[in-house]
């Protein structure tokens, strides 16, 4: 049995929950249980908070872990990141009050704020930068207004936090985050490959579309310039003369664009279809 940690509250919960549910797995329907075993596919989930996963995947008592980079890092626990998940991206900054500080250099002789102090403290210490670092939970932009701190340093994902409280960020981003899956280096547990194969499949999934057309059997070199595929695309002969088909996969992102491009070189009966799942 394959035991997996993922998040039970917080940024994080849902969309873990939701890929795992995309990848096949069972997934928890209410947010008081605390575990859940999917026997069928081999996996028990335990849904821990996301600051604690890495240090349970670390320590060995969990196989593999979802949280966020920077909580990896903050907790200084003996384990690896393995895969980036695609959700969960956040940034981390210090951040002052708007206009106050131009840069890293008037960090010194200042006392900080932060929920994520391991980060903090690295960071200070590899720049050679004396400050004082104080710990909150969480509310941490309040904590300049309140006189505790002079400057904070947290977690940004839209700005809109910072800005209520009248602050900004200043320096160079210090942590770039998303959810990522952890699990302790070594020997790799029984059913890992196949849950990762599993998650792959629908970043992939999520990433890519199908695209279908129709073109001139003597554009079709051109054609394939434009949609090489994965390995390589299908071209299939159509019952008219001189036409071929072509299946390929290609990026979400940028598509459209792609399409017009196509229908520009004479492709026809161009389609785009979703993948929901895929092993590449
Ligand atoms: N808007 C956001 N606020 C906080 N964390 C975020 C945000 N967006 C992404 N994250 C990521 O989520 C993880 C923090 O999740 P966590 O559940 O510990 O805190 P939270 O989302 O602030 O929840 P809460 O404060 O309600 O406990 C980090 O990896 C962080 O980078
Ligand atoms: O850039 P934004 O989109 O505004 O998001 C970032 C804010 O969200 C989080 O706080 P949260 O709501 O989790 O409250 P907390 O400080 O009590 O953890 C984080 O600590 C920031 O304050
Ligand atoms: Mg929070």
């Amino acid at each position: 049995m394959l035991r997996v940690a993922v998040p039970n509250k917080g940024s994080l919960s849902q969309s873990a929950s939701e890929m795992l549910r995309e990848s096949g797995y069972r997934q928890r329907h209410d947010s008081k249980e605390l575990t859940l075993l999917d026997a069928e596919n081999g996996v028990e989930f335990f849904y821990l908070r996301p600051r604690d996963i890495a240090l349970y995947v670390g320590e060995g008592t969990l196989d593999v872990g979802i949280t966020g980079r920077d909580l990896l890092l903050d907790s200084g626990a003996k384990a690896d990141e393995v895969m980036e998940l695609g959700f969960g991206g956040s940034r981390f900054h210090f951040a002052g009050p708007a206009g106050r500080y131009a840069g890293l250099d008037d960090l010194a002789g200042k006392r900080i704020a932060t929920s994520y102090t391991g980060i903090v403290r690295d960071f200070l210490q590899q720049r050679g930068i004396d400050a004082s670092v104080t710990r909150l939970d969480g509310a941490v932009e309040t904590s300049i207004q309140l006189g505790v701190a002079d400057v904070i340093a947290d977690v940004v994902e839209t700005g809109s936090t910072l800005k209520a409280a009248g602050l900004a960020t200043f320096g160079e981003v210090i942590l770039d985050s998303e959810a990522v899956l952890v699990t302790r280096g070594g020997e790799a547990p029984a059913g890992f490959e196949v849950f990762c194969r599993r998650l792959e499949g629908v970043l992939v999934a999520r990433t890519y579309v199908m695209m279908d057309y129709d073109i001139p059997s003597s554009r079709v070199s051109q054609a394939v310039g434009l949609t090489p595929g994965i390995e390589s695309p299908t071209v299939s002969p159509l019952h008219r003369e001189g036409w071929v088909a072509v299946r390929a996969m290609v990026p979400r992102n940028g598509s459209q664009r792609l399409m017009d491009e196509l229908y520009e070189i004479g492709a026809r009966g161009i389609l785009l279809t979703d993948i929901h799942a895929c092993r590449l």
